[in-house]
C-alpha cells in the first residue's frame, strides 16, 4: 500500500509495522528457480493464513475468502488424486520425468498463490471502498474487524438474512435509506460485536439499536426477557416502546415498557416478554421485589448512556448490568454526547467493542440555527419572550427552564396568554406527563414549558424552535435540549437567553455553536473557557407582579 493512499483508511487500525512483511511481499520480489518458488509458495500460505487471522477482515468476507481457499485446496487435492491415478498406470508413470512433475506442481501452486493474492488484493480494495464510503457519510470508526457500512436497507437481506417484514415496515415508515449511524451501527451489532455509538440528536439512533435486536430475535420465545433497553426517563421508555412496536409490526413479539404497575408485579416468571424497555430505577425495583430474571438477556442497550452513567442513576444501571448475567450478552451504548469518562467506564464492561462516531463527537446537529440573546437580568427574559411571541410565534415551541419550580412559575405567567401553553415536570403524575407530551405532539398545545425531563431523546416531530429560557447547566444539556428541533434532517432554531450571571459559561456553549457551523461574536470566543460545574444559579422568581 502506498503511503499517499493511507488517508483513505482513517479510522481503520492497520499496524504497518506489525505487518511489514505483508507490505514487502507486494513490493515485487519474485522467486526465480522452482525450489525457491516452492519455498515462496509455502511462505505465502503461512503468511496469508496468519494475516487472515490478524487483519481486519469483516467476518462475512473472511469466511468467503476461506471458502475460496478451501475450494482451491479441494481442487488441488482432486487434481493430485487424478495425478496419482495416472502414475499407477503401468508403463506410463515410470517414464514421467521428475522435472515435468515438479513443473506441473509448481504451475498449480503458482495458480493458487495468484488466487490468494487476488483474494487479498480484493480485501484491500474492499477496505478502501469502505473507507471512502465512511468518509462520504462522516462515519468514524475504531476497533478491529469492523464490518462494512450499509449502502442500502436491501443489503440487510443479502448480508444478514433480515426478514422481509422488517424491510416492509421500514418502507411503510417512509425510510428510504439508512442514516449514517444506522449504516454502521446496524452491521456492527448484527455481526455480534459490542458498540459505543455517538451520533447527533435526531439522527436515527433508536432504529440503529432496535433493528438488530429484532433481526436477531427472529421469533418470540417463552424463555423470559431477551432484550433490555434502558432509558433515563419514563417518557423516553414509552417512546422507544412505541418505535420498537412500529418496526415489529406484523410479527408477534412481546415488547413491553416497564410501567409502574408492571414493576409492582409479584411474580414475573409467567410474563411473556421479548424486549423490555425501562428506566433503571423501575427495573431495579422489579428485579429486587418481583424477582425478575434477566439471566437470559441477549441484548442490553444503554440509550442516552452518558445520562445513565451520571451519579444518581449509575448505581441502578450497575445493578441491572449485573443482573443481565448471560455471558454471551451483547451490550451497546448510544448517545449524542459521549464524554471520555463514560467511554472509559463502559470499556470495563464491554468486550472488543467497536466505536462509531458520526460527525464530531459531542456536537450539535448542523441543521439547527443557533442564537444567543442577551437579556441583562431575569426581568429581561419575560420581556424578550413576550416580544418574540408577539412578533412571530411559529409553533410548536419548547421552552426550557432549570427546575420544576421555575417551570410552574413560568406557566403561571403565560397560562392566560394566547399561545396555548402547557407544562411538564417531575412533580406531575405519570398521566399528566403523558397528556402533556401527547397534546404537544398532536398540536393541541403550542408552547410546552419543560425541565430537562424531556430534553433527552424525545422525538417531537416538527419542533420549530427551542428556547433556553434558563441557560443550560452543561454543554451536553445544551446539545440535547436544542436537539428537540432540527430532527431527521429538518431545519430548526434554538435561542438561548443569557443574563450577566451566565456570561462566564457562554464560551462553552459558543464552542458547541461554532463546531456545528454556527457563528458567534468575537468577544464571546475570547472569553476564558470555564470548567462547568452544574450551572444553576439562584435566579429571581419569574413574575411580572410587583413584590408586595
Ligand atoms: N432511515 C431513516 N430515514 C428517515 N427518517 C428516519 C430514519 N431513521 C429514523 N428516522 C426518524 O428520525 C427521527 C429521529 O430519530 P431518533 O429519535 O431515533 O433520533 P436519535 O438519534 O435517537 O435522537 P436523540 O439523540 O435526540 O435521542 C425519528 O422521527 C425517526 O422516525
Amino acid at each position: 500500500m502506498e503511503k499517499d493512499s493511507s488517508f483513505l483508511f482513517g479510522g481503520i487500525s492497520f499496524n504497518r509495522k506489525k505487518f511489514a512483511r505483508d507490505f514487502d511481499r507486494f513490493k515485487g520480489k519474485t522467486p526465480v528457480d522452482s525450489s525457491e518458488k516452492l519455498q515462496f509458495i509455502e511462505k505465502e500460505h503461512r503468511t496469508i493464513d496468519s494475516s487472515l487471522e490478524n487483519l481486519e477482515i469483516p467476518e462475512n468476507e473472511k469466511s468467503e475468502m476461506e471458502d475460496e481457499r478451501n475450494t482451491s485446496v479441494v481442487k488441488k487435492r482432486k487434481r493430485k488424486e487424478k495425478g496419482t491415478g495416472s502414475d499407477s498406470v503401468e508403463g506410463f508413470s515410470v517414464f514421467k520425468s521428475s522435472k515435468l512433475k515438479k513443473e506441473a506442481a509448481s504451475e498449480e501452486n503458482d495458480q493458487s498463490v495468484n488466487e490468494l493474492l487476488e483474494g487479498k488484493k480484493e480485501y484491500y480494495r474492499q477496505l478502501e471502498r469502505d473507507a471512502i464510503f465512511r468518509k462520504e457519510h462522516n462515519i468514524h470508526v475504531s476497533g478491529s474487524n469492523i464490518p462494512s457500512p450499509l449502502h442500502s436497507f436491501a443489503e440487510l437481506r443479502s448480508r444478514y438474512k433480515c426478514r422481509l417484514y422488517l424491510l416492509r415496515n421500514l418502507a411503510e415508515l417512509g425510510f428510504k435509506e439508512p442514516t449514517p449511524i444506522q449504516r454502521q451501527a446496524i452491521p456492527v451489532l448484527l455481526s455480534g460485536r459490542e458498540c459505543f455509538a455517538c451520533a447527533p440528536t435526531g439522527s436515527g439512533k433508536t432504529f440503529a439499536f432496535v433493528f438488530p435486536i429484532l433481526v436477531k430475535l427472529k421469533h418470540t420465545s417463552k424463555d423470559g426477557v431477551r432484550a433490555v433497553i434502558l432509558s433515563p426517563t419514563k417518557e423516553l421508555s414509552a417512546q422507544t416502546t412505541r418505535e420498537c412496536r412500529k418496526l415489529a409490526k406484523g410479527k408477534k413479539f412481546y415488547i413491553r415498557s416497564m410501567t409502574k404497575q408492571l414493576a409492582k408485579s409479584k411474580d414475573f416468571s409467567k410474563l411473556r416478554c421479548d424486549v423490555l424497555i425501562s428506566t433503571p430505577l423501575r427495573l431495579q425495583f422489579a428485579i429486587r421485589k418481583g424477582k425478575l430474571d434477566l439471566s437470559r438477556v441477549e441484548f442490553l442497550v444503554l440509550d442516552e448512556s452518558d445520562k445513565l452513567f451520571e451519579a444518581g442513576m449509575l448505581e441502578q444501571v450497575d445493578f441491572v448490568v449485573k443482573a443481565c448475567s448471560n455471558p454471551s450478552i451483547l451490550r451497546s451504548l448510544f448517545s449524542a454526547t459521549l464524554p471520555d469518562i463514560v467511554e472509559n467506564r463502559a470499556r470495563t464492561i464491554m468486550h472488543d467493542a467497536v466505536r462509531v462516531i458520526i460527525g464530531r463527537k459531542n456536537s450539535a446537529s448542523e441543521t439547527i440555527k443557533q442564537k444567543l440573546i442577551y437579556v441583562g437580568s431575569e426581568e429581561g427574559k419575560l420581556l424578550a419572550l413576550r416580544q418574540s411571541f408577539a412578533e412571530s410565534l411559529n409553533p410548536p415551541v419548547l421552552l426550557f427552564v432549570q427546575n420544576k419550580e421555575r417551570a410552574k412559575e413560568l406557566y403561571d405567567e403565560l397560562k392566560l396568554e394566547d399561545i396555548r401553553p402547557d407544562v411538564i415536570h417531575s412533580d406531575l403524575s405519570q398521566i399528566q406527563r403523558e397528556n402533556a407530551v401527547d397534546n404537544f405532539r398532536a398540536g393541541k398545545t403550542w408552547v410546552l414549558i419543560a425541565t430537562d425531563v424531556v430534553a433527552r431523546g424525545m422525538d417531537f416531530k416538527g419542533v420549530n424552535c427551542v428556547i433556553n429560557y434558563d441557560f443550560p447547566d452543561s454543554a451536553a444539556a445544551y446539545i440535547h435540549r436544542i436537539g428537540r428541533s432540527g430532527r431527521a434532517g429538518r431545519s430548526g432554531e434554538a435561542i438561548t437567553l443569557y443574563t450577566e450571571a451566565d456570561i462566564p459559561f457562554l464560551r462553552n456553549i459558543a464552542n458547541v455553536i461554532t463546531s456545528s457551523g454556527g457563528e458567534v461574536p468575537e468577544w464571546i470566543m475570547s472569553l476564558t473557557k470555564k470548567k462547568w460545574r452544574k450551572h444553576r444559579p439562584q435566579r429571581e422568581t419569574i413574575s411580572t407582579q410587583p413584590d408586595i
